[in-house]
């Protein structure tokens, strides 16, 4: 059996699939569902259908192939039948298997059909969708529109990412102030266009029950100020290059300035603990800086700062690091020690660069291995001839400068 794990946007349709939000939708949708949705917004037998809505899969997976789609933690949620690939996507219907339980709010998440049975029989509805909290003067206007048309009110917290239990909650206020409104939250991940993500509230409203829409306002959300962000500094380079030892004095004088909280994750000691036992290929290194990664961007998703030193040798996975911790609303620094391999090698510190060259380690980043040079460095840092102090006030001004110290 196929197993595929897809991303949160994916999931949160497959879900909105799963439970007939989405109807007449019954799976992924093909070349031409999709053609016809983005030319003409209706399905190619007609019904009005506002987003294309696919799942990106593995190459290797094809027509024919029964795809096991499961949830991060592990638990299968559906089946796919894959009838046709495109590029990257699949198409093809989706079964239910348990229901979706993971993530914050399951007892809110309840489906159409559930719903529509707690629904006054015939009555108007008048469904609420929100991405944000809805001020007084929003209220007033839902209360007044909901007696004016004598409905039953649906507040519909739209949840997804990490504002999702801040719009529960913001739901949940508004029903104390609603007597007798609904609340359900609904996984809808916003659409970039206005127009198509306002079409899709709709069409999803209308499959729990409603006969009224009102679309809350968009969120406003101001960023809090850098220095209560959390801040991921990332340091890459070769082996040698002086990345633990600017990192740790990077630790240092933050921890002498106070006022954040500091997470060290230093390379040696990461493949000592959370990495134990993981080798230097490529698929080991990656799966290291991953969990490097997913540490830092808890840290950040909390406020906190931050540093991790691993070699970090490949562009692609530095830049799922970037994205998990922009997830978060994190701010990330790349920094490369850029020191070159001769002065790595003449340093050689642990003396692993003259058993790199007699062939005694296979793999060596800079000798036997890739090192792929950053284009996105925040700061690069020759080290050669520099002393540390001056290294690590380099970092500490780019942090200062960025205000996430003050
Ligand atoms: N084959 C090979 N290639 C590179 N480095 C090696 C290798 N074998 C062991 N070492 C030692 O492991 C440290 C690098 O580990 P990292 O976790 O930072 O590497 S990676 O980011 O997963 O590529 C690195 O430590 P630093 O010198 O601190 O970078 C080396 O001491
Ligand atoms: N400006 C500098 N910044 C950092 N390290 C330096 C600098 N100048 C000399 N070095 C020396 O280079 C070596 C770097 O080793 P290390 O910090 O363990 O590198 P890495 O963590 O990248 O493997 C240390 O012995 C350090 O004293």
């Amino acid at each position: 059996m196929i197993e595929w794990t897809p991303d949160a946007r994916e999931l949160a349709d497959l879900e909105l699939l799963l439970s007939g939000a989405y109807a007449p939708l019954t799976g992924f949708l093909t070349a031409a569902e999709v053609e016809s949705v983005a030319g003409r917004g209706r399905l190619p037998g007609g019904a009005p259908w506002p987003d294309p809505v696919t799942i990106a899969l593995p190459d290797e997976i094809g027509p024919g192939d029964r795809v096991t789609l499961k949830d991060p933690e592990g638990a299968a949620v559906a089946v796919l039948t894959v009838t046709e690939r495109d590029g990257h996507h699949a198409a093809g219907p989706v079964e239910a298997l348990d229901a979706p339980v993971y993530g914050p709010f399951s007892r809110l998440r309840r489906t159409p059909e559930e719903v529509r049975k707690d629904l006054p029989d015939g009555g108007e509805v008048l469904a609420v969708t929100m991405r944000g909290p809805l001020d007084s003067a929003a209220l007033d206007d839902v209360a007044a529109t909901a007696e004016e048309l004598d409905a039953a009110v649906l507040l519909m917290p739209l949840v997804f990412g990490e504002a999702g239990p801040a719009v529960v909650r913001a739901a949940l206020k508004a029903a104390e102030r609603l007597p007798g409104a609904m609340v359900v939250a609904v996984p809808l991940a916003p659409r970039e266009d206005a127009e198509i993500d306002l079409e899709l509230r709709e069409h999803v409203a209308r499959n729990y029950g409603a006969t009224e829409h009102y679309a809350g306002p968009a969120p406003v959300t101001i960023p809090g100020p850098p220095h209560r962000r959390g801040l991921v500094v990332f340091f890459t380079g070769l082996s040698g290059s002086g990345k633990s030892t600017i990192a740790r004095g990077l630790r240092d004088a933050l921890l002498e300035r106070g006022g954040r909280t500091v997470t060290y994750l230093d390379g040696d000691v990461v493949r000592r603990l959370l990495s134990a036992g993981l080798t230097f290929s490529r698929e080991d290194r990656d799966l290291n800086i991953r969990r490097i990664g997913f540490v830092a961007a808890e840290v950040a998703r909390h406020g906190g700062l931050a540093i991790c030193a691993p070699i970090a040798p490949y562009a692609a996975t530095r830049d799922e690091v970037r994205a998990m911790v922009a997830e978060v609303g994190g701010d990330f620094l790349l920094v490369h020690v850029a020191t070159p391999l001769e002065e790595c090698e003449r340093r050689d510190r642990k003396g692993l660069y003259a058993k790199a060259r007699a062939g005694l380690i296979p793999e060596f980043t800079g000798v036997s291995d890739p090192y792929e040079e950053p284009e996105d460095a925040d700061l690069v840092l020759d080290t050669t001839g520099m002393t540390v102090e001056r290294a690590v006030g380099s970092v500490l001004n780019l942090v200062t400068s960025g205000g996430w110290i003050r």
